[in-house]
């Protein structure tokens, strides 16, 4: 069986991506768009519909318009921008989020892929919610160090060609940054987080550190505790790590690495601190298990087939 798949978006970061993970297998077909029609409606039109998976690899505004040209209900649309992600009648393509998510991914025709940081955020906290510990109204505070990728063509041009940036940037400081609203909606929380990415001069790799005060939690936990409710969570999950508490092993000579998830579709969670200061961070390769690995893992789960195929 061959799958005719659609990349719409197939020249962008996320899309060229997507296209490298479909060139190493045999059971898809890739549809094309010429180059010169790439943002022709009725050239996407045609080829949305005569797929059986596309994905958006688009801003927005376009994913928006790509959705309202699918006509046929065979069609499963992954959207990986940000426009479907708390959006009714949209399925989040996070499959761990919980046990019945797979399902919701196998059997729904409109997949929105979440956000890098929403990934690495999302994993770290909603186990902790389910479990009680964390109340659903704490407001908990985090940051995510990011590579430039993230941010697209746009983003990647400005780090190659423009006077050399090679500083940290912190950004989204009005505290409204646009995976808040998935945030929020996907962790069981009550109020979004304080959250503040910053964006740092390599290419790819992210780390979300979450601050926690176990002077909040609904009960006393160690961090080995709260390490075991994540390894508990995600036990048999291929894409997760939770590490054992383990500073040493975690780092290098005390410096974390945030490139180390780097080239798979794997999220590694660490707990660190003591029974007064708590972090969890989890890291992730933003794309992979941020983006394409991601979108690529819910179309092996909509297709029935072997979640991994393809993916490391
Ligand atoms: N980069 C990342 O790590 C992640 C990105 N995303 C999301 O995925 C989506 C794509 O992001 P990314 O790949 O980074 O973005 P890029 O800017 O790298 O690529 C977007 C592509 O879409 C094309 N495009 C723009 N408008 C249209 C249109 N109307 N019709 C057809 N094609 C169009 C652009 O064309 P042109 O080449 O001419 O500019 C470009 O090739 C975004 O919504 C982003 O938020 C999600 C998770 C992570
Ligand atoms: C470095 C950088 O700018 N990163 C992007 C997030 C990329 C991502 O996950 O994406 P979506 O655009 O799909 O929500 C940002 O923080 O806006």
């Amino acid at each position: 069986m061959s799958y005719k798949i659609f990349v719409d978006g197939q020249e962008g970061t996320t899309g060229l991506q997507i296209n490298e993970y479909l060139a190493q297998r045999d059971d898809v077909e890739v549809l094309r768009i010429d180059a010169d029609k790439r943002k022709d409606p009725a050239e996407r039109k045609r080829l949305i519909n005569a797929s059986d998976i596309t994905f958006l690899c688009l801003p927005d505004d376009a994913a928006r318009e790509a959705v309202a040209l699918a006509d046929n209900p065979a069609t499963c649309i992954i959207d990986a921008s940000t426009a479907h992600r708390v959006h009714p009648g949209w399925v989040y393509g996070l499959p761990e989020l919980e046990r019945q998510q797979r399902e919701r991914i196998r059997t729904s025709k409109r997949i929105a892929n979440p956000g890098c940081h929403a990934t690495a955020f999302i994993l770290a906290l909603r186990p902790l919610v389910a479990s009680g510990l964390l109340p659903a109204g704490t407001q908990v505070a985090a940051h995510s160090i990011t590579g430039y990728s993230g941010g697209g063509k746009k983003m990647i041009e400005s780090y190659r060609n423009a006077q050399r940036i090679d500083a940290p940037r912190p950004y989204a400081l009005a505290l409204t940054h646009k995976h808040l609203p998935e945030m929020r909606a996907h962790t069981g929380l009550d109020i979004a987080p304080i959250f503040v990415p910053i964006v740092g001069p390599f290419y790819k790799g992210l780390a979300v550190t979450a601050y926690l005060h176990p002077g909040q939690f609904a009960r006393k936990a160690t961090p080995a505790e709260v390490q075991k409710i994540l390894a508990d969570y995600y036990a048999g999950e291929a894409f997760i790590r939770v590490h054992p508490c383990d500073l040493e092993a975690a780092t290098d000579g005390g410096f974390f690495n945030v490139e180390a998830s780097n080239d798979s579709n794997r999220v590694d969670l660490f707990v660190f601190g003591n029974e007064e200061r708590m972090l969890v961070v989890s890291r992730l390769d933003n794309l992979g298990k941020g983006a394409s690995g991601a979108a690529v893992q819910s179309m092996n789960i909509h297709l029935g087939i072997d979640e991994t195929k393809g993916l490391v």
